[in-house]
Parts: C-alpha cells; structure tokens; sequence
C-alpha cells in the first residue's frame, strides 16, 4: 500500500536552529520507527533556480538581489523543481521534513517590501506556488521561535566556525530579520497554508514529545 507521509515544514530567521531541529527530530521519529525524508531549501547545489540565489546573495549581483519578486520567482522555481520528488517521498516515507518551504517566500517578500500577512505579495506567493506551480500543501508549520538577535548570534557564531557558512545579505539585515519575525508570527495566527506550531527556540524544543504530537496529528 501506498504511504501518504505527513509533509512537516520547519520555519523562522536565519540561525533559529531549524538544520539542528530537523537533526533532533528526524532521530526522535526514527526511534518511534517512523520512516524520515528531509529536504531543505534553497536546493544550493541541486539546481540552478538556487544556485543563481546563492550568486545574487553572497556575490552582490545588486540588481537581481534587489529585486523582490525576482528572488521569489526563483526560489518558487527553484521548489517547482522538486514537486515531484517530494511526492514520490511521500510514498515511501512516514513523514518528509522541508526545511524551509513556500512560507519562507511569503514572509521574506512581506518583510522586504515593508508589507504585513495581509499584504499583496503573501497572496501572489501562495497563487504562484500553490495555485499555479502546484506546490503540495504541508501538513504542519513548525515555527522556530528566537529573538532576531539571538538567531543573529548564531548565524554568527556558525559562520565563524562552519566553513561554506558566511552570512548572506539577507542574514546580516537585521531589519529585514525583526520585519520577517513579525511576518511569520502573523502566519502562524493565521494558520497561513497549514496549521502552525510555534516552538520556543531559546527554551529548547522536547524533540520526542513533538514527535510525538506529529505522528499521532
Ligand atoms: N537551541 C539552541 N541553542 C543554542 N544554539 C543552537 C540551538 N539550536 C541551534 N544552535 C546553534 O545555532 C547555529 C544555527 O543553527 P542552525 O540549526 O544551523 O540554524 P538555521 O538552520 O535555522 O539557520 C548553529 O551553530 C547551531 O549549533
Ligand atoms: C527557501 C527560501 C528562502 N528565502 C531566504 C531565507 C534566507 O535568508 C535565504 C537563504 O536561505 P537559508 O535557508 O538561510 O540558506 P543557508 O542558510 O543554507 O544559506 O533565502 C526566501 O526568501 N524565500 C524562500 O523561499
């Protein structure tokens, strides 16, 4: 029989611990004998839509970077590459961890273009990638919770010790990551796309209870 794995997506700022979340929790659902897939984007290195981010981000190719929508247009792309891989995970898994999905797009674009949840672009993302593109809807959000300035700490710290690391131009705006924080915040009220739980990065997050909690949803 074919398996419709939940599709569980991880979101917050830059540095909010959501690599080390998808870590955890991918051990806590193996040792309750669930299957795990994960996936993260940008696909930096898998595709050309992600690699062209990566080049307008750390190279300052200003006026790709600059453009809003154009960025958006590429990483939507750049997931439309990977509809059918996450389907066909999904048959063969209990649940598929995105780090990263379509609510990253909605809440950079707000946060850039100075918008709220209710803004114009949110809506685009969501027409674009789930109208048009046929993006599959997650199951849950994982909202990973900090404080800008912690995520900055240790987007910091990481770019210090991890080579490959250095911070984009997205990381370093510490503007735009308050702007974004508010932005998801407004998403997970609003249950944007999904349902949305919001996790307390600084406290911690209990990975087994929330396995838990995923698989019995
Ligand atoms: N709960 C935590 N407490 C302290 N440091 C953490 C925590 N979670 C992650 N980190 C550290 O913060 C840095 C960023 O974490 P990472 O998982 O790579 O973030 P993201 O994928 O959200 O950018 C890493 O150096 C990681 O070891
Ligand atoms: C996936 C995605 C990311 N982003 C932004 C968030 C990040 O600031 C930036 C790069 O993604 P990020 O996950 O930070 O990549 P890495 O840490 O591996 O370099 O792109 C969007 O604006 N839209 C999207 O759809």
């Amino acid at each position: 029989m074919t398996r419709v794995g939940r599709l569980v997506v991880i979101e917050g700022l830059d540095g909010a611990g959501k690599r080390t979340l998808a870590d955890g929790l991918t051990a806590a659902l193996g040792a309750k004998g669930a299957s795990v897939a994960s996936l993260a984007f940008p696909r930096y290195g898998k595709s050309v839509h992600a690699d062209l981010v990566r080049e307008a981000l750390h190279r300052g190719h200003g006026d790709l970077a600059d453009s809003v929508y154009g960025m958006a247009v590429l990483y939507a792309l750049d997931r439309s590459g990977a509809a059918d891989d996450i389907r066909a995970l999904r048959d063969t898994h209990d649940v598929v961890l995105l780090d990263r999905y379509v609510a990253s797009n909605a809440a950079y674009a707000a946060a850039r273009l100075r918008q709220d949840a209710t803004g114009d672009v949110v809506k685009w993302v969501y027409e674009l990638e789930v109208d048009r593109f046929g993006l599959p809807r997650p199951d849950a959000h994982l909202l990973l919770r900090v404080a800008p300035a912690v995520a900055a700490e240790r987007a910091e710290r990481r770019a210090v010790t991890e080579t490959g690391r250095e911070r984009d131009a997205f990381e370093t705006d510490d503007g735009l990551q308050r702007r974004c924080a508010a932005v998801y915040d407004e998403l997970a009220a609003a249950g944007w796309l999904a349902p949305w739980h919001v996790l307390d990065g600084v406290a911690g997050v209990d990975h087994e209870a929330l396995a838990t909690t995923l698989l019995g949803q």
